[in-house]
């Protein structure tokens, strides 16, 4: 069931089945893009969600906007448009921040028969199911101004044959998946997921090496893009349509329906790169590479070959498979810094804080989140700090600050 929400009531989880059409953040009626810059979305959400978007703490907040622009939308030669840099952007910079046109549920639910599948040719109840879609998303593109409208039906749709309306096609081209708190958490899963549209961001290609992390802003309620690595003056912006980790034959799949044939230098060489890629995916997990760390700085006889060496061969692993984005490179930079905190190096253990801090910042962490993490850091760090040199010394000493780190690591600093 849909409905206008009520501004000023409070939704909760029983109410759950309820899905409201709202404008966020609200604006009234006679405002126009010229007066709000930083624009508003069309939303279909559930009325609980609509609850927690209004309570969140400082929400409605301004967006976030690089201190010098550094995109321009233009063509990508086999791709239609794209986004690419006007200037050098470091790793973990904002490249762009962007309220969307229009967010709705993943799976938006629509009124058919509960057993249409029974009753139905397949073919014929996925038509009637989009057919109810179309007609429910119509409701929301309607209520938008109408250069919003432009803008959507501007995007490209890669759904033009399989029965999609336009307004389905365009947000199975170019809806991107939330994350965070935008989501219902009372329909954990795909079933409680939404996607964003955007005007500018929907211009991102993939790559299965994408230079750029994206995270959605509750508070500003803006998608933010933040580079995951240096990214040069006119080279492409990209982001990930699929989970990279996956096999090539697999990303392929889930990539067909949008069209896209990735020709990333991955791709284009699948025997090296899966191998690769399932090694960084069963070595790279926060456990194991506390544990090695755990093992290594307790045990005199593991050479620093065990710690440091296969720390900085699965980093370059990572690297040359272009998976920055992927939270294996955070953890890599964090085991890298404590190993050489352990073996005394001050200045490779500051390099690899920093270039975590920077990962931490490319997943959009806040600011006051960011101080915390500084701290916390530090005190792993000068715990460990030169625990190898000791290590003859008094292992009693060792052990419990190898217990402590793993704790924290695990527990505390909760990366
Ligand atoms: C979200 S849109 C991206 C912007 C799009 N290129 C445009 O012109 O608006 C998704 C579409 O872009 C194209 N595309 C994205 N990544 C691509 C890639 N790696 N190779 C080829 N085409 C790609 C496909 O046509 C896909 O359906």
């Amino acid at each position: 069931m849909s409905f206008e929400a009520d501004a000023d009531k409070k939704w909760d989880k029983d109410d759950i089945h309820l899905l409201a059409y709202t404008t966020q953040p609200p604006v009234d009626l006679d405002t126009t893009l010229a007066d709000f810059p930083d624009g508003w979305t069309e939303c279909i959400v559930s009325a609980p969600l609509k609850t927690i978007i209004l309570d969140t703490p400082g929400y409605p907040g301004q967006i976030k906007r690089p201190k010098i622009p550094a995109h321009c939308i233009s063509e990508s030669p086999g791709k239609g448009l794209g986004m690419f840099a006007t200037r050098k952007v470091t790793a973990g910079e904002l490249i762009l921040a962007e309220r969307a046109l229009m967010i709705a549920p993943a799976a938006l639910q629509v009124p058919v028969p509960a057993d249409i599948f029974d009753n139905y040719p397949t073919e014929q109840a996925k038509q009637a199911i989009l057919f109810e879609q179309e007609k429910a998303l119509e409701v929301a593109y309607k209520r938008m101004p109408e250069e919003h409208q432009t803008a959507f039906m501007a995007l490209y749709n890669s759904h033009t044959q399989d029965g999609s309306g336009p307004i389905v096609g365009v947000i199975r081209t170019n809806g991107y998946m939330l994350n965070g708190p935008m989501q219902d958490e009372w329909r954990p899963g795909p079933k409680g997921a939404y996607v964003g549209v955007f005007n500018e961001l929907s211009r991102l290609n993939h790559s299965c090496r994408p230079n750029t992390y994206r995270t959605f802003d509750m508070v500003s309620f803006a998608m933010e893009i933040y580079a995951v690595r240096d990214i040069e003056e006119s080279e492409e912006i990209t982001t990930y349509y699929t989970h990279l980790l996956l096999p090539t034959t697999t990303r392929q799949q889930n990539l067909e329906p949008y069209g896209v044939r990735c020709d990333c230098a991955s791709c284009a060489n699948p025997r090296v790169s899966d191998d690769r890629r399932m090694e960084i995916a069963k070595k790279c997990k926060r456990d194991i590479l506390a544990d090695r760390v755990s093992r290594w700085s307790t045990n005199p006889r593991l050479s620093d070959d065990f710690a440091l060496r296969e720390g900085e061969r699965l980093l370059k692993l990572v690297e040359d498979e272009g998976l920055e984005t992927e939270i294996c490179y955070s953890e890599l930079l964090m085991h890298l810094a404590m190993v050489h905190a352990a073996l005394g190096n001050t200045e490779e253990t500051g390099q690899y804080a920093t270039r975590w801090m920077a990962t931490r910042i490319a997943k959009g962490r806040p600011l006051e989140k960011q101080f915390e993490d500084v701290m916390t850091l530090k005190q792993i760090l000068d715990t460990f700090t030169d625990c190898r040199g000791r290590l003859h010394q008094d292992s009693g000493e060792i052990n419990g600050m190898a217990g402590k780190l793993r704790e924290m690591k695990l527990e505390g600093l909760n990366l």
